[in-house]
């Protein structure tokens, strides 16, 4: 039976400081390392065991991976990185205080920006100290301005589809260390939650989830492995 496992990346810097992220490449705290630590003991402990994983072109989710793989031993597996799985762009938004923002706005407008299912965040200007488009890692990428969860979905699915899932059809074990945006947009198409319900769907740092899923990789069961 295919075997899938997601997890987002422990506490960053700019979770800790309540700053909008996205895109922007912000490490680990020592809390986020060390959640990190402790979700690779506890799959470890569960007993999970991975053949290929994939993570974003970012530095907290490739950490967190690499952290949690040394906990279960396995730093040698085989590792795929992809811009597609980035967190969501936030845009003009980004680098900026959520609370001061919520102030400035109101709660109801930032909890659209955060959480609506097509409303994406103001665009990031140009000339804004938070364009990557000149980033190396990007060469190539058209670098968004903005994205919503609609557009992230329009992202991330393409490389689900290329990468991730083939590995799975071909018996592989898999873990996915990605961020809160990129994984409810995996989560929405895997547990087929509608637009109108996916506001409500928050993703914990650091906390395994493990997918169940039968041959056609449609999904029989979802949990966080720290509750079972
Ligand atoms: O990009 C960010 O700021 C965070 O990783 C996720 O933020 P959110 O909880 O506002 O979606």
């Amino acid at each position: 039976m295919p075997s899938l496992v997601l997890i987002r990346h422990g506490q960053s810097a700019w979770n800790l400081e309540n700053r909008f992220t996205g895109w922007w490449d912000v490490d680990l705290t020592e809390k986020g390392a060390a959640e990190a630590k402790a979700a690779g003991e506890l799959m470890a402990a569960k007993g999970l065991d991975f053949d290929r994983c994939f993570t974003s072109y970012q530095t907290r989710a490739i950490k967190t991976l690499n952290i949690a793989l040394e906990a279960m031993g396995r730093l040698w597996l085989p590792v795929a990185k992809h811009w597609r799985l980035n967190e969501r762009h936030y845009g003009g938004l980004t680098g900026l205080d959520k609370a001061e923002t919520a102030a400035r706005h109101g709660d109801a407008q930032v909890k659209i920006w955060r959480r609506s299912f097509d409303t994406p965040p103001p665009v990031l200007e140009t000339g804004s100290p938070f364009d990557l488009s000149n980033d190396r890692r990007y060469a190539g990428v058209q670098v968004p301005a903005t994205e919503s969860l609609k557009d992230t979905i329009a992202r991330v699915l393409p490389y689900w589809e290329a990468e991730i899932a083939p590995a799975l059809r071909s018996g592989e074990r898999v873990l996915i260390s990605a961020h809160g945006n990129s994984l409810r947009a995996l989560v929405k198409h895997l547990s087929h939650i509608p637009d109108s319900e996916i506001t409500e769907l928050e993703i914990p740092t650091g906390q395994p989830i493990v997918y169940e899923l039968d041959d056609a990789l449609a999904a029989t069961d979802r949990y966080y492995l720290s509750e079972r």
